[in-house]
């Protein structure tokens, strides 16, 4: 059997002792935990999907200047009942709330990310984000390891189930409607991603943490993905985007999601639509929980700029990559930005 997590300690067990070991400290220190509100533009998916409805150009436009200038946009009006939504946290924040022998039956092995956890060590100088997760591969259905599917609360499977389901409808939608956005073939941002695309998702706990000003809730970064779909806390922000070189808060919308363009898809745009770098930070006072869902698209498809979007005023910028998430690990892990492997 695979080696687990033996000697683990969990971000809330620290927390719970107010401990910030030093590997949590970044030494460049002051962290902005407040500084000035991204404005990321709110588009209606009910008016954007809807092909007879006149408003539908305006939330393209809308989507199509959130993903040029920020890298994201909030979704609302999606369909998905504002009680439901409420379910969903509430299972995360149950499950993160058992004690830790019961977390720990679905504790990832050390050689992966798929199961509970926090940060893997693979650098000796890396620098620890102040956070616990729940990794689970949910698409293509066969991916799926049940043993680190939660038993408890009891209906966690069940309501996490339907929730990726919508989600994986949502996708569809959003994919069309970024590709339809920019005037090319509905379908090629989703052809690209491929029938066994892979949908992930990732909950993050984030418990309150003594030292905002020295330590992150995740490092920066920019996503693998396709698209991220991030289900924030309906209360606590702690999500930074870096625009023009200066960190912006994203807010934090109760009931929509926060879209943003991972890499794989800036790659196909050929650069016109921006996967942002982001951060999170940590809060004194308040846990925080979210949950990402990331859409990959198929390791073994390539991916690459839509010949489209490809013009004599827009050269071609990247290359076409195949298994970008191979080359993302490696990159990251050097603290470089993996896109940039992709550039021609
Ligand atoms: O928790 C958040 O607000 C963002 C998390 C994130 O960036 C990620 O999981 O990639
Ligand atoms: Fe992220």
């Amino acid at each position: 059997m695979a080696e687990t997590l033996t000697v683990f300690k969990s971000v809330q067990e620290l927390a719970n002792s107010n401990e910030v070991p030093e590997k949590y400290i970044h030494p460049q220190g002051s962290i902005n935990t407040s500084p000035s509100l991204l404005d990321v533009p709110e588009v209606d998916l009910s008016l954007l999907i809807s092909p007879t409805s006149p408003a539908r150009q305006q939330e393209l436009n809308k989507l199509q200047s959130g993903l040029k200038s920020c890298g994201c946009f909030q979704v609302i009006n999606h369909g998905i009942a504002d009680s439901f939504i409420d379910k969903v946290r509430e299972i995360s924040k149950q499950f993160f709330a058992l004690p830790t022998e019961e977390k720990l039956k679905y504790a990832r092995t050390v050689d992966d990310i798929e199961g509970y956890g926090n940060d893997s060590v693979l650098l000796e100088k890396q620098t620890l984000d102040w956070t616990d997760r729940l990794y689970l591969n949910v698409f293509p259905e066969d991916i799926r390891k049940l043993q680190f599917w939660p038993q408890k609360p009891e209906c966690f499977r069940e309501v996490f189930e339907e929730y990726i389901n919508n989600l994986k409808l949502l996708s569809v939608s959003l994919l069309k409607a970024m590709a339809t956005s920019l005037n090319v073939d509905e379908n090629c941002f989703l052809d690209q991603c491929g029938e066994r695309g892979t949908m992930v998702a990732r909950f993050n706990f984030y418990p309150p943490c003594p030292r905002p000003d020295v330590v992150l809730g995740v490092k920066p970064h920019a996503d693998g993905s396709a698209i991220t779909i991030l289900l924030q806390d309906k209360e606590v922000e702690g999500l930074q985007v870096l625009k023009d070189d200066q960190w912006f808060r994203v807010p934090a919308v109760p009931y929509g999601f926060l879209i943003n363009v991972g890499d794989q898809v800036e790659i196909m745009s050929n650069g016109i639509f921006k996967s942002p770098v982001h951060r999170v930070v940590t809060n004194a006072e308040r846990e925080r929980n979210t949950l990402a869902v990331f859409i990959m698209p198929d390791t073994d498809v390539g991916i690459g700029p839509v010949e489209k979007l490809i013009n004599e005023e827009r050269p071609r910028v990247y290359k076409n990559v195949k298994n970008y998430v191979e080359l993302f690990f490696q990159y990251y892990q050097q603290g470089r930005r993996p896109i940039e492997a992709a550039m021609i």
